[in-house]
């Protein structure tokens, strides 16, 4: 699908996004349209191990199911998402800088961009070529273990408060039914989340049940 940036709707579609568990195989396909059953409205496939043509072959077959209104972006690899036109591309400070992403891609598509540590806020030009930003991590988490220390719903708060009001900003690390209030709370627009929607014994349930909590933050919070 082609996202428009202006897009108002971005913020209100963050609200439960699901980052794929690995390692990505054809199961993946069938626990995404799941979680899109459930609600969900952006998805990443994030494949660290796997080939750039693995990941295309992926993005195709996703981008041929998905409904249009489902935001596809894929982790890490921009050669995957050049040869998949829509596909937008989550990256973090090791990667390719989202400035030359957003050179790469144009403007249609969905960038995102990891946040570790507050000084990452002195990069203007990657916070003006992003879509959204995560905070990264909230809580310590065994999916990701080569993390930066946990910012907590303290760290979201002070990131929130920093960043420009109209970037939207998502939680990532920890995050689940029962805590997943309290990061709205502390100002992110959304949580992504992999473990509680892929580790699931019912992904539609458990993307429905995350969305139901973060509704309930958000309206409390407005
Ligand atoms: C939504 C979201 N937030 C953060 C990350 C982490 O990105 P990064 O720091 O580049 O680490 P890897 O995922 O590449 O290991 C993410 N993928 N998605
Ligand atoms: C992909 C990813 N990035 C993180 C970061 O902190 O940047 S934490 C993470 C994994 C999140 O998995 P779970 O929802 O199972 O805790
Ligand atoms: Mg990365």
């Amino acid at each position: 699908m082609i996202m428009n940036r202006s897009s108002a709707s971005l913020r209100d579609k963050l609200g439960v996004y699901l980052v794929t568990a690995e390692p990505a195989d054809d199961s993946t396909v069938e626990l995404i349209m799941a979680a899109v059953s459930g609600g969900v409205r952006v998805v990443q496939l994030r494949d660290k191990n796997g080939t750039t043509a693995e990941r295309v072959a992926l993005l195709r077959t996703l981008q041929d199911q998905l409904p249009p209104e489902v935001i596809l972006l894929v982790n890490d690899d921009l050669a995957a998402a050049v040869a998949v036109p829509g596909v937008g591309v989550h990256v973090g400070p090791d990667d390719d800088h989202p400035a030359e992403v957003r050179r790469r891609l144009g403007d249609r598509v969905c960038i995102g961009w990891s946040i570790h540590d507050l000084d990452q806020l002195r990069d203007k030009s990657a916070l003006a070529a992003s879509d959204y930003v995560a905070a990264s991590p909230v809580w310590p988490t065994p999916t990701k273990i080569d993390t930066t220390a946990p910012l907590g719903p303290e760290g979201v708060r002070r990131l929130r408060a920093m960043l420009p009001p109209a970037l939207p900003l998502v939680g990532i690390g920890g995050i689940h039914a029962g805590n997943a209030g309290s990061v709205i709370e502390a100002g992110a627009d959304g949580v992504a989340v992999v473990s509680a929607i892929c580790a699931a014994a019912d992904p539609a349930g458990a993307a429905a049940d995350l969305l139901s909590v973060v509704a309930a933050a958000t309206a409390t919070r407005s």
